[in-house]
């Protein structure tokens, strides 16, 4: 591969090793009187206006691996410049380089390593399901997260990850999943009269930021449902946990100076220097650690003692009761999973609920639709209260009555298509392969966007960015449809059933929020039935409008993306 061995590092290097030489011989090299200074300063300055040429006009046209790849180009580092201070959300520009650049599938995108930029199925379809193991992700990401998400599913990769997957889906059964709903729902109950008893206990309903609300719900949700221990930070929100968490899922200044670190030289060299940007990720992965560890082997000793090892009937329906009686992990590859599933699992659901309910906010008449349907479905609502030992619904039920609900599910479905948690992700090749029948050379990286492709209108049509949970709808048919309502296109729809397609029939890849293949989302089934819970309760018990500026109302963060500013709303009570 043709290597580009000028990047800001190695200029950088040759900059430092350039002064060094003249300053040894500075007598016989500056010329009359130019102080020493300036002649640094002038050394430094040609060695990055070559770089910037290097970048920008020579490598791309002349050197760079991709420049025969037939798919149009897009150069990055002018992008760059031209979107310096913009505050587009994060995979938009994206959006409007493939919506602007026709092409099928892939735009080769310059001046930034090799990359590939993917924004159609078949490509997509590719790299993510027919070859997943020939792309990896790229080792800067994994050595940036790897501090708190350990040797989890997320950073293994190849054999390692086969492995592991296997024995963990066993905890993401979609059975599994559907006897979860009642811990769930009992969260989301939990939530509501947290709220009411608190900020929107006043009959006229005050202003929530919403999205510090959700995360604690879903924090408390993941603890109970996934890790079986109920830590109720809705009633006890300085709980360390959280605040640990919360500190180290705080986009920082630090820990993007880190990410750049990583992305610029190997992690053995960005430990060495003398401001350790990692080191409070390290430090915080190592509480976590004690946490999980301790939290196992608690666990593991009430099952032993219990004598449910390998009984699946115990009662336990917890994710990790479920790999301990497995039996297939190792106590450490068991830590390294929950320490994945807190970070993967919590955020991202979390500011999906933000979404959601701002979506809610700006289209009032879906609120209203919402709220009768879940009445209508579910009139003893919530249909358990947190202090309820016994819930009205089992699992099964509650499953299978939210499950079939069409406008909870389109909502869900829409709102995670328009807002995806994981706006943009990447993969480098990890050997010689090909995409679109064209070689890709080893270490070619991938660029993948949800953001670009769920809002692209190549693959939804011209109303891609318009919120229609309708979409998620296959409505009765003129014949089906109840007497009277033949013609009644709203009645058609409230009848019909949810559907997994959002309308692009034959496109498997259309929607990218959770991925596909492999390396897909283990929790998606989690995440989704946690949604379905969450948003039927809040909007049960509460009305609700935006509180703040909507041009504010903008996500922010590439590794769990959520609402820049807060989402502000002001909730009511409803009267039944
Ligand atoms: C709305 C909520 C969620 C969204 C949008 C989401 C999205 C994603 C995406 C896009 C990936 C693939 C990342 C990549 O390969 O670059 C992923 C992976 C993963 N997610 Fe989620 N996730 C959500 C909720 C959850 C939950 C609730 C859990 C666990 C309880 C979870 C656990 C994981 C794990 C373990 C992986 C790694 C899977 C693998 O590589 O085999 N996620 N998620």
């Amino acid at each position: 591969m043709a290597r580009n061995f000028f990047t800001f590092p190695s200029v950088t290097l040759m900059t430092l090793l350039e002064i060094l030489l003249v300053n040894t011989r500075y007598s016989q090299l500056a010329p009359s009187g130019l102080p020493r200074s300036q002649l640094f300063l002038v050394i430094a300055v040609a060695n990055y206006v070559f770089l910037l040429l290097w970048t920008t006009r020579i490598y791309p046209v002349f050197f760079h691996p991709l420049r025969r790849f037939p798919a149009p180009k897009i150069n990055m580092v002018s992008r760059i410049f031209t979107q310096l201070g913009s505050s587009l959300p994060p995979g938009q520009a994206l959006l409007d380089m493939a919506e602007r650049t026709p092409n099928d599938g892939v735009i080769v995108l310059q001046g930034h390593g090799e990359c590939l930029l993917l924004t159609k199925p078949g490509v997509l379809g590719e790299v993510l399901v027919q070859h997943p193991y020939d792309f990896a992700k790229p080792s800067y990401a994994r050595d940036f997260m790897r501090p708190v998400l350990a040797d989890g599913l997320v950073i293994v990769e190849g054999e390692r990850h086969q492995f592991l997957r296997k024995h963990v889906q066993t905890g993401f059964k979609l059975a599994r999943i559907r006897a979860l709903y009642p811990a769930m729902m009992a969260k989301a109950a939990r939530l509501v009269e947290a709220l009411g008893e608190g900020e929107v206990s006043s009959s006229t309903g005050s202003v929530v930021d919403v999205s510090v609300w959700a995360g604690k719900a879903t924090f408390d949700t993941i603890m109970a449902a996934a890790l079986g221990c109920d830590l109720d930070v809705l009633r006890r929100p300085h709980e360390p946990l959280l605040k640990l968490y919360a500190a180290v899922l705080q986009p920082s200044a630090a820990a993007f100076v880190h990410l750049g670190l990583l992305f610029l030289l190997p992690p053995d060299v960005v430990r060495l220097l003398p401001f350790d940007a990692g080191r409070s990720m390290r430090e915080a992965g190592d509480k976590l650690r004690l946490v999980m560890t301790d939290l196992i082997r608690q666990r593991r000793a009430a099952i032993l003692s219990s004598g449910s090892l390998g009984d699946d009937n115990d009662g336990r329906v917890d994710i990790l009761s479920e790999l301990i009686k497995d039996g297939f992990l190792s106590e450490d590859d068991m830590v390294d999973q929950l320490l994945t599933f807190m970070p993967a699992g919590y955020e991202s659901t979390a500011s999906t609920v933000s979404w959601i309910m701002y979506l809610l906010a700006v289209h009032p008449e879906w609120q209203d639709k919402l709220r009768a349907e879940i009445r209508g479905a579910l009139p003893d609502f919530p249909p358990l209260s947190s202090e309820d030992e016994k819930p009205g619904y089992d699992g099964a039920t509650l499953a299978t009555v939210l499950e079939r609900l069409p406008y909870l599910n389109g909502i869900v479905n829409e709102t995670l298509r328009l807002y995806p948690s994981l706006p943009v992700t990447a993969r480098v090749a990890a050997r010689d392969t090909s995409i679109a029948g064209h070689a890709v050379e080893k270490g070619t990286e991938i660029v993948l966007s949800a953001w670009l492709v769920n809002r692209y209108t190549g693959v939804w049509g011209a109303d891609a960015c318009v919120f229609r949970p309708e979409r998620w709808i296959t409505p009765t048919t003129p014949e089906s449809a109840k007497d009277g309502e033949k013609d009644d296109d709203e009645a058609r729809f409230r009848d019909g059933t949810p559907n997994n397609t959002g309308g692009v029939a034959g496109n498997n890849y259309a929607h990218m929020t959770f991925l596909h293949g492999p390396r897909n989302c283990i929790g998606q089934g989690f995440a989704r039935a946690e949604l379905r819970c969450l948003t039927a309760a809040l909007v049960a018990a509460f009305s609700w409008r935006l509180a703040m500026d909507p041009r504010r109302a903008v996500p922010v963060g590439v590794i769990a993306s959520r609402p820049a500013h807060g989402m502000f709303l002001h909730l009511e009570r409803v009267r039944r």
